[in-house]
């Protein structure tokens, strides 16, 4: 398939707005494609590379921008074409890298019509004008391969990512679902919670529940087959040589063919409280010296949920069963603490999980998740059957550019544009903020977007729109300096969230909606 018919719909689904009509142009696309072309059909669709990061800054970029090469007047860009270029351009490294760097995608620009000449730019810097893509790619998928969008969803969930699955069902139909099933080893999307105002408002909403305490750490899946043992993050990244001392805690349990549900946090051994999510965030995000890593901050696996044991996929039973599951595998040490509210009508009950909502936070944890005892595991949901509770409200927004430092910050990045979601898949800038950040974090985001720039005036910094952060925060107010007409009032960086993607961000709608 050619680049153009890509960028072409890509520009069809951006001008209409009803969602069906978005859905019936992808699955025309869809059809048109070879199955096996389809995984990078839906990654440049949504501004995705399947290479991931490929090097490609503004140094290289300002060489092509449009006008600086002129386009192609017929396209013959095939998809395979392009694919193999992002591949060289992965694998260049050493002396002369910016010059074979340029070299590759000047000619990849020359080959480009106009058209594709945007696209292109747009993939390599990032910017992705889609709203909600991937959710209506999945159902341009179902529709071509005419197979029903929730059993699709659900494969997807299963299975971690949409490609694989939309390649085998466009391939093979609706039969080849039954290969995508939960399987002991393959790391499945985590179940997520939704917001709710108080531990009593939640218990209203739930019925007869469960409280358990919410620990400020790094989620972990775990999943052990024989002496294989895997540990991914949230965002499904395989972090099993960074966190030895999950593994041996996985090899400890008397049983196998298990998927555990958790939470990595540190314990400061003086006081017995929690270490703060930063120091855990640099141990588990700290690749070289392990071994060092490791004896510095020994990290503590906590797990609240299992999604297969002996086997057996749990993720259909109800959360209360999973958890009697969970209890005779690990001890209570390794297990949230957890409060089951059996009769919501009960005030007695209701004031005992308020108090233990006070005391997990006295105890330094972040606040807790109220959970239906009935619930079955919704694999990559924001299930409204798990509710999380936090005292102070945080946005999460994605940094649209960082301004260089000054003084004391001097050859740091330091100043953040942060941006929240907008309806049409792009950001809408709320505000800027230096407040916050400790050294580390300084240095840490320096080096991080550093890696994203792709524009630098010498005074800001612009990135790709990838990383997110979570920001405290006084409330809104008017502003004209801001296109959404609003910004923040005392912004200030609770954290960095590398685990979180761009499209898990507040949308502006939802921030305005709850100020
Ligand atoms: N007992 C628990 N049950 C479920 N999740 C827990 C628990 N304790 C801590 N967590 C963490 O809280 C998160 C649940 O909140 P949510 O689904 O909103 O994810 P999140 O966006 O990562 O949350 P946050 O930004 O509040 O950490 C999980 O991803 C997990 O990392």
């Amino acid at each position: 398939m050619l680049l153009a018919r890509v960028a072409e719909v890509s520009r069809e689904v951006a001008a209409v707005s009803a969602r069906s009509r978005k859905i019936r142009l992808l699955a025309e696309l869809f059809a048109e494609a070879e199955p096996e072309e389809s995984p990078l059909v839906i990654a440049y669709l949504s501004g995705r590379l399947p290479q991931g990061r490929i090097g490609v800054g503004w140094s290289v970029l300002k060489e092509v921008v449009p006008p600086a090469v002129p386009p192609a007047e017929r396209p013959g860009l095939t998809l395979g074409r392009v694919n193999e270029t992002m591949t060289e351009l992965a694998a260049v490294s050493g002396a002369g890298s910016r010059a074979e760097r340029t070299r590759l995608v000047h000619a990849l620009f020359a080959a480009a019509t106009d058209d594709e000449q945007q696209l292109l730019l747009r993939l390599l810097t990032g910017e992705v004008r889609q709203g909600a893509l991937d959710a209506v790619a999945l159902e341009g998928v179902a529709q071509a391969a005419t197979v029903p969008a929730a059993e699709l969803r659900r494969a997807v969930m299963l299975e971690g990512s949409l490609p694989p699955v939309a390649q085998a069902v466009l391939a093979e139909g609706a039969t080849a679902l039954d290969r995508f099933t939960l399987r002991v080893g393959n790391p499945v999307q985590p179940m997520l919670a939704h917001t709710a105002a108080s531990v009593t408002e939640a218990i209203g909403a739930l019925g007869p529940c469960v409280v358990e305490e919410k620990l400020d750490g790094i989620r972990v899946q775990v999943h052990r087959r024989g002496d294989d043992v895997r540990v991914h993050t949230r965002s499904l990244d395989d972090i099993t040589d960074r966190l030895p001392e999950v593994v041996a805690t996985a090899r400890a349990v008397p049983a196998d063919g298990f998927i555990l549900d958790g939470e990595v946090i540190a314990l400061d051994p003086a006081t017995g409280r929690p270490v703060s999510f930063q120091s855990i965030a640099s141990r588990v995000g700290s690749r070289t010296d392990v071994a060092g890593a490791h004896a510095t901050l020994p990290l503590t696996a906590v797990f609240f949920d299992v999604l297969a044991a002996d086997g057996e996929g749990l993720i259909d039973r109800p959360g209360q069963e999973r958890h009697e599951v969970l209890a005779g595998l690990l001890p209570a040490s390794q297990r949230v603490r957890r409060l089951v509210v059996a009769d919501p009508a009960d005030p007695a009950q209701v004031e005992a999980a308020e108090r233990f909502f006070t005391d997990t936070l006295a105890r330094g944890h972040e606040g807790a998740l109220v959970k239906a005892l009935d619930a079955p595991y919704v694999a990559g949901r924001r299930g409204r059957t798990w509710l999380k509770v936090k005292p102070v409200h945080t946005l999460d927004l994605v940094v649209l550019a960082v301004e260089r430092g000054h003084g004391r910050r001097t050859g740091l990045l330091s100043n953040l544009h942060l941006g929240a979601r907008a309806a049409d898949g792009g950001f809408v800038m709320l505000g800027k903020t230096f407040k916050g950040l400790s050294d580390d974090m300084l240095r840490w985001q320096t080096e991080r977007l550093g890696e994203l720039a792709v524009e630098d005036d010498g005074f800001t910094v612009r990135v790709r729109p990838e990383l997110v952060v979570e920001i405290a925060y006084d409330g809104l107010q008017a502003s004209t300096r801001y296109p959404g007409g609003v910004t923040l009032r005392f912004a200030r960086v609770l954290r960095h969230r590398p685990d979180k993607r761009a499209s898990e961000a507040d949308t502006v709608e939802d921030i305005i909606g709850r100020s």
